[in-house]
C-alpha cells in the first residue's frame, strides 16, 4: 500500500508542480495515473521513489516513511521511469547484475530469472550489447527486467508502456495483473486511455497538481453519465481546469 499525505511541491518560478494531494493506493489492484502533460504524475512518482524531496507532507510504502525511512522503504519498490536512458555505458547483462549484487539475489535464481524474463522479451540475445545500442523499447525492457529480477513488492511504474512492441507490452500487462492478485501493488502512469481502461481496477485523475478523480470505472460511471467513455470523462474533467 501507498499512502499519500497532504503532499505538495513547488519548483523554483513554476506554479505549484502538486498541490496537497492525498492518495491511498492499495494492495492487489492495478492503479492507473492519468493526467494532461505537466499535470505532475512524474513529479509524484519522483517524491514518491524518493528521487525528489517533499516540500509538504509525508510519503509512505507499506508503512516506511520514504524520506525518515528511506533504506526500508527502497528496498520494497521496483521503479521504472519515464525516461529508460540510464546506465548507458553498461551492457545489459552487466547492468542486470549490478541489480542483483544490489539486491542480493543469489546466482543461480539471478541466472533463471535473467533466463526467463529477457527471453520473454526478446531482448536475450542483446545482453552483451552495450545499452547504448540499444532502441527505446529495448532500453526499456532492460530497465523493467532489472525491476522485475529483485521482485519487489510495490511496483511504480512512470509510463512503462511507451515504447513497447506488441508482445512485449502483453507481456507487461499480463505480469501487472500476475502481481497484482498476489495481492501486491501496481501503480503506474499512462496517456493511453484504453490501455487504463483494459487493465486498471481503478484510476487517479490529476491536472494541475491536483487530483481530480480517484475511484474505480464502474464509480466513475456512478459518478459520470453512465455511457461515458473513459476519454470522454478525462477530457471533460481536464478541460473544466
Ligand atoms: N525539475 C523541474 N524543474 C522545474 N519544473 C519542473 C521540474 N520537473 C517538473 N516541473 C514542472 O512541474 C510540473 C509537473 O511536471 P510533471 O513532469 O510532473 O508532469 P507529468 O504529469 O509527468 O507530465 P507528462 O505527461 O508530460 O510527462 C510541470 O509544470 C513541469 O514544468
Amino acid at each position: 500500500m501507498i499512502e499519500i499525505n497532504n503532499v505538495t511541491k513547488d519548483f523554483a518560478g513554476k506554479k505549484r508542480a502538486v498541490d496537497q494531494l492525498n492518495l491511498t493506493i492499495p494492495d492487489g489492484k492495478i492503479i492507473g495515473f492519468l493526467g494532461p502533460n505537466g499535470a505532475g504524475k512524474s513529479t509524484t512518482i519522483k517524491m514518491m521513489t524518493g528521487i525528489l524531496p517533499i516540500d509538504q507532507g509525508t510519503i509512505s510504502l507499506n508503512g516506511f516513511d520514504i524520506e525518515k525511512n528511506a533504506m526500508d522503504a527502497k528496498k520494497i519498490f521496483g521503479y521504472v521511469p519515464d525516461r529508460p536512458d540510464m546506465f548507458l555505458r553498461l551492457k545489459g547483462i552487466d547492468y542486470l547484475n549490478f541489480i542483483g549484487d544490489i539486491y542480493n539475489i543469489p546466482t543461480e535464481i539471478r541466472r533463471k530469472r535473467i533466463t526467463k524474463l529477457t527471453q520473454l522479451f526478446s531482448i536475450d540475445h542483446a545482453l552483451g550489447d552495450y545499452i547504448q545500442t540499444y532502441s527505446h523499447g529495448m532500453r526499456q525492457k532492460i530497465i523493467v527486467t532489472g525491476v522485475l529480477i529483485h521482485e519487489p513488492e510495490i511496483w511504480i511504474l512512470d509510463e512503462p508502456l511507451t515504447g513497447l512492441d506488441p508482445k512485449s507490452a502483453y507481456t507487461l500487462k499480463e505480469m501487472m495483473r500476475e502481481h497484482a492478485n498476489k495481492g501486491k501493488t501496481v501503480f503506474f502512469s499512462s496517456h493511453g486511455l484504453e490501455v487504463v481502461e483494459q487493465l486498471c481496477d481503478e484510476v487517479a485523475i490529476i491536472n494541475n497538481g491536483k487530483l481530480l478523480f480517484y475511484g474505480s470505472l464502474d464509480d466513475m460511471r456512478k459518478q459520470y453519465e453512465s455511457n461515458q467513455s473513459l476519454e470522454q470523462v478525462f477530457l471533460e474533467l481536464t478541460n473544466n481546469e
